[in-house]
Order: C-alpha cells, then structure tokens, then sequence
C-alpha cells in the first residue's frame, strides 16, 4: 500500500505494532499519545505538502529508477537543481512546523547507501547495488519512512569497537546464515525512529580489519522481532501533556522525537544486507551520509529561525521595545546569520557533483562549513531571541496560573504587556520561543550531523592545505624551498 496521506501515514503506524517504551512503560499506540501526537503531526507534513499543488515541483519528484512520480524524501538526487530543492524544501516545511520533520536522516541514508553500494561492487563484483536498488524501489512506491541509522552509543570513545568491553556498544553482525545474518547493538539519538516504519543501518565510523563484523549497513523494519525503542526525555516533555500554551509549539513539539534502539539478535535476510564486512567502504559511506546530512542545516535551521526571528520581533513589539535602536539591530543580526547558514546549504548544493553511480553529491568542504556554523550561530540567534525577550522568559507562571479562578487576575494583571495585546499571547510569543531555543533545540544544532570537531577534520582533509602554502610562497618570492615542517 502506498501512503499518500497523514490519515494513511497514521494508519500505518497503528498497524505496524513496534515496541516503543516511553518514561518506563511500553506504549501500547504511539499515534494516540500525547508524547509522540507533535511528531507524528511534523513528520506528516512531508507527505501532506506532497499533494499541495504549491508544493507539488519541491516536495515530489520523477524517479530515475521507475518514472513514476514520489515524495522527494525518497528521491535519488539526480542534478543540481535537485540538491538545490531538497535545500528549498527543508526551509519550507520548517516553516510550517518550526521544529524536526525527521524525514531528511532517513533521505541521506537512500542517498548516500545508493552511491557507496555502486563503489563497493565495482571494486568486489558483489551485487548490493542491485539489491539496493530493489529495496529502494519498495520504498519509493510504498513511500516509508526511514531512520538514518548511524550513531552508535560507542561506550569507550578511545576504543575502537572489537576492544570495548561490550561488543554491542556498536552495532555488528553476530552470525552469518545461508539465508541472512544475525545482528545485535544499538543505534543512539535515532530522530523520528518511534513513527518510521524501517531503519537504515549504517557503521558509525570508518572501520579497519579486526572490526570488519561492525561495517554493516542493512535495512530492518521496526516492527522485526528483537528491535525495540526507548524514547528521549525532553526538555518540555511533560508539558505536552497539559493545555496548549505551555508547549510553547503544541502541535509539533521540538526537535524529532529522538529514540534509543535496541536490536537483541535481529534477523536480516540477505536481500537487506548492503554491506558486511566491507570495511574498506566504511569510511566512504560515514562521510558520505555526513556530508549529505550537513547539506541539510542550513535548510531547515534557516527555517527555524525564521520563526524565532517572527516570535522575536512580536515579542519586542508586544512589550513596546520593538522601536528601539538595538532590538532593531539584534533582529537584523539574527537575519543575517539565518541567511548565512542557508546560503552555505544552497551554496554546497549549486557547487555537487555526479557521482559513479549517476547520483549527485554536494560539494563536501562547502556542506562541512555550512553545518561548522549552525553549531554557532543557532546559538547565537537563541542568545539574542534570550536578550529581546527578557527574563520573563525563565520566570513564567503555568498556564493554570494564568487559568486559575483565585490568582489568574494577578497574572492577567502583571504579565501584560503594552495595551491592546493579551496577556495570553504575549505569554504564548514567549513559550514559542523558550521551546525553540531551549536546552533539547540547541543540542540538535550542536550535534546533530556530528559534532563540530567532524567537520574540522573535514577541513583539514578537504581544504587544500598544501596549495594555500604554495600560494603564500609565491607571492612572499620564497624560492622552492623544502618544507621545515
Ligand atoms: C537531536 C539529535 C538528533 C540526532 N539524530 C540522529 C539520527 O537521526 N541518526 C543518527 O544516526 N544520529 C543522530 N544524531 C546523533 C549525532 O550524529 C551525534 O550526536 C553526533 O555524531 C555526536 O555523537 P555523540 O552524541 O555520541 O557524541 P560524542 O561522539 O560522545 O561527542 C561528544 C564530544 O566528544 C568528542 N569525542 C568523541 N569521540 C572522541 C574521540 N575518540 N576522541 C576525541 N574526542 C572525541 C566529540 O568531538 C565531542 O566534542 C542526533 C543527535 C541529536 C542531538
């Protein structure tokens, strides 16, 4: 069955009947809890705006596999102009959620498996592309959604996975059958993964030799026996709970409703299996997924921040500050920045390349700065959003406060802001904000896609280091010289 709306999205994950632990207990339907509703309604909304007329050229696509038309989110990149709209089509649908809609991890993990399963068999003869491909096929036409499984929880960062006292710390494959293979370990932070209906593994670092049972990459449905998931706390996880103000951004939560997986003995039948043991591609296929990932930031953190900036400048403008000098200033500045960080992901996109296998890849160096500076200035956009806002910002009521018979006047009274504004909406403007730029939003920034050293790495791998001295020598007339260092 294909899943063409949010009713058959939702319908689907009812039937699916994963295992989903929430705070301790197994959730018995995660479409009806209140804990998984803001996810399930943002990751919704990348099949919904699919059949918008308005966003029909960004959010689908022809697949270069069966000329049918499918959602962009399972599309192979054939040009630049398709790296260009995925940028596109991130900020739009940010715009509409103001928080994760889950289904890029998922997207880069198709991309990058597409490319490095080609190489791999060019190199061995083995026949992954082919089964990939096959896979990639069903999900197009049934239009799942898929986890990008990449990190692993790693125990001892020194150690490399063979030496680490448990051997599930990372995930690999326990035994290889005739008709599959068995797999056990883990895959951390894995956004979306409680309302998706299959994960793509992949391995989490470059692998050598004696770990060659972990470069793994497979395709496994949640609903398999022996997966389970142990939800995220969030920073305003039980406010969902409650009314609707307090949430800050009720209807889709923040950042992606991020699980724990736990595969205990998995089956994966060969037909899934896109890599074993082929540890020399593993390296390729980590940076290649990163790179694809970082593509991403500035698509939908500019997105974001779009809606920060709104909420920013309402809050100003709900407290008579707006006139002042250095709001005005602090508003440009954060336009700035969300302007910088967007025009790295469209400038990485318009400078990609073809790759052997036919798909496009954006330029890596570009998509590595680009996600450098959402590190930094998603951060630096909530600090100027803190500064405009106020205290107020930390210092509340509840809602019920607000709502309450005996003290709702007091609070009526004392939170309000300039005449013609309602107390409640000026406190809604400030909960958007705290919501989305609280402790859970910033780490996303921080981490997601990997930490900010991965891309230092990058630049000292992809930056030409070697020219730039050249260059420098040159110019300063320094003959030929050999190097001292
Ligand atoms: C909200 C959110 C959503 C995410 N979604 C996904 C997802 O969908 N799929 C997915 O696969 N991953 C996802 N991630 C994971 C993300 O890619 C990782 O958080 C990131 O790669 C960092 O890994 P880590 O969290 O294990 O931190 P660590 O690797 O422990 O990093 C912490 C610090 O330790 C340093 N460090 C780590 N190892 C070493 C070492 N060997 N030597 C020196 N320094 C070291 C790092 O540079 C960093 O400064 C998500 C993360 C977040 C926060």
């Amino acid at each position: 069955m294909q899943i063409r709306t949010k009713d058959d999205y939702v319908k689907s994950l009812k039937e699916q009947g994963h295992t989903v632990y929430y705070n301790g207990e197994r959730v018995q339907d995660i479409t009806t809890h209140p804990a998984f509703i803001p996810h399930i309604n943002a990751a919704s909304k990348t099949y919904e705006m699919a059949l918008a007329p308005e966003f029909e050229d960004l959010a689908t696509a022809v697949s270069h596999l069966t000329g049918e038309r499918i959602n962009r989110f399972t599309h192979i990149h054939q040009t630049v102009e398709d790296l260009i709209k995925k940028v596109q089509l991130l900020r739009a649908i940010a715009h509409e959620t103001g928080s994760c809609f889950q289904r890029c991890v998922g997207w880069d993990a198709l991309n990058a498996t597409y490319m490095t399963t080609y190489d791999i068999d060019e190199k061995f003869g083995t026949s992954y592309h082919t089964r990939f491909t096959e896979y990639l096929k069903m999900i197009q036409s049934t239009n799942k959604m898929v986890v990008g499984g990449m990190t692993d929880t790693k125990g001892d960062r020194s150690k490399p996975p063979h030496q680490q006292a448990d051997p599930d710390l990372f995930t690999h494959v326990v035994e290889r059958r005739e008709d599959g293979i068995i797999i056990s370990g883990n895959k951390a932070h894995q956004t979306g993964a409680a309302n998706s209906h299959e994960i793509l593994i992949m391995p989490t670092q470059l692998m050598r030799e004696a770990d060659k049972d972990y470069a793994l990459c497979c395709a496994v449905p949640l609903s398999s026996p022996g997966v389970l998931q142990i939800f995220g706390r969030q920073t305003n996880d039980e406010r969902k709970f409650g009314g609707r103000t307090d949430a800050g951004n009720p209807d889709f939560g923040l950042v992606g409703g991020e699980t724990l997986i736990v595969f205990d003995n998995v089956f994966v039948p060969w037909e899934r299996v896109f890599m074993c043991g082929e540890h020399e591609f593993s390296g390729l296929l980590v940076e290649r997924f990163a790179t694809l990932h970082r593509q991403n930031y500035g698509g939908c953190k500019g997105g974001v921040s779009d809606i920060i900036i709104g909420a920013t400048a309402l809050a100003a403008e709900m407290q008579g500050s707006a006139g002042a000098s250095h709001v005005k200033d602090k508003l440009a500045e954060m336009m700035h920045l969300t302007e910088t960080i967007y025009s790295g992901s469209i400038s990485c996109s318009a400078m990609g390349r073809k790759t052997p296998s036919g798909a496009f890849y954006p330029d890596p160096l570009l998509a590595n700065c680009t996600k450098q500076n959402v590190t930094r200035h998603i951060y630096e956009i909530a600090r100027l959003a803190h500064d405009v806002a106020g205290g107020i910002l930390a210092t509340m009521p509840f809602e019920n406060d607000l709502k309450s018979k005996e003290i709702g006047k007091y609070v009526e009274k004392y939170l309000a802001g300039v005449p013609g504004v309602s107390t409640e909406n000026r406190i809604r403007i400030l909960r958007l904000i705290e919501n989305m730029t609280g402790g859970t939003a910033l780490v996303e920034s921080m981490h997601g896609a990997g930490s900010p050293q991965t891309q230092k790495v990058m630049y000292g791998r992809l930056s030409k280091l070697d020219m730039k001295k050249k260059m420098a020598k040159k110019l300063a007339g320094i003959e030929d010289e050999p190097s001292q260092v």
